[in-house]
């Protein structure tokens, strides 16, 4: 998935909200998006996930089945949790929610009406719709807030496991949630311009650079057949290594 040149403004004659952006995602990425209130983090987000059109330039490659949980879930709606989600899956061409509500210790919210959830538990519904239809691409905005102790520690692995079948992962927070997952690609923005932090450059083309990997690290490049590509990334992500697609092919 490649963003180029992508800008976005919410009204004509309104400022640039995200600035000329320019990005790629590989199958298997996690990506960390902090940045100060109203840094563009969830115009950003919502671009990504195709929610929203850039004003200029372009994003293409991006996965067929994109889940979204949104910062604030739509709560204001008359069905109770169970409802919700059946239909949901429904939607997702019969996606299965049952084991991620279990997962994310649901089971004394599923009789409840939308409207009566408290905040954190409003969230992982969100969650659990965006989780159920194997996302390739996850896109979570705040998902630690109001969360409890055990879905906040359950998430890391959550990301890990989408990323390990291939797909891209992107969470903005503030609170570091994710940190520690190997290969996490801290993204930052600042004022609608998106940037990249080095201490997750440690990529083959960086490996000269600041941000440079531990001397301790090996660095290998890898040519495979570009069909290859998908299958070959999540394994390695699956197995704890950083890798990354660093030409891309035709
Ligand atoms: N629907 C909207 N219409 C007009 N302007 C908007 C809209 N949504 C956001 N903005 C503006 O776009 C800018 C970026 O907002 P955004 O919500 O993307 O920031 P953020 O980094 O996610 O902030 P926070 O950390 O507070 O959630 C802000 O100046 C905000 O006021």
């Amino acid at each position: 998935m490649r963003l180029s040149q992508v800008s976005f403004r919410y009204r004509r004659r309104a400022p640039l909200v995200i600035q000329e952006a320019d990005a790629h995602l590989a199958p298997g990425d996690v990506v960390e998006l902090s940045g100060s209130n109203g840094a563009g983090k969830s115009t950003l987000l919502r671009l990504l996930a195709g929610l929203a059109r850039p004003t200029t330039g372009t994003i293409a490659g991006r996965p067929a089945v994109v889940g979204f949980a949104p910062d604030r879930f739509p709560a204001a709606q008359p069905f109770t949790v169970t409802a919700y989600l059946r239909h949901m899956a429904r939607v997702r061409g019969g996606a299965r929610w049952e084991p991620w509500a279990e997962r994310l210790n649901m089971g004394h919210l599923l009789a409840l009406p939308l409207s009566e959830l408290s905040k954190g538990s409003a969230h992982k519904v969100g969650l659990t719709q965006a989780l159920m239809a194997e996302p390739g691409l996850l896109i979570l905005d705040e998902p630690f807030a109001g969360l409890d102790a055990d879905t906040r520690e359950a998430l890391p692995a959550i990301a890990a496991e989408v990323a390990g079948r291939g797909g891209i992962v992107i969470a903005s927070d503030h609170q570091g949630g994710l940190r520690g997952l190997p290969g996490l690609r801290p993204w930052s923005m600042v004022d609608g311009r998106l940037k990249e932090s080095t201490e997750a450059s440690q990529a083959p083309e960086s490996a000269t650079g600041p941000g440079a990997p531990e001397p301790r690290d090996a660095v290998v490049a890898v040519t495979l057949p570009a069909a290859e590509l998908h299958d070959f990334l999540a394994r390695m992500h699956g197995e704890g290594y950083q890798a990354r697609e660093i030409e891309e092919s035709g």
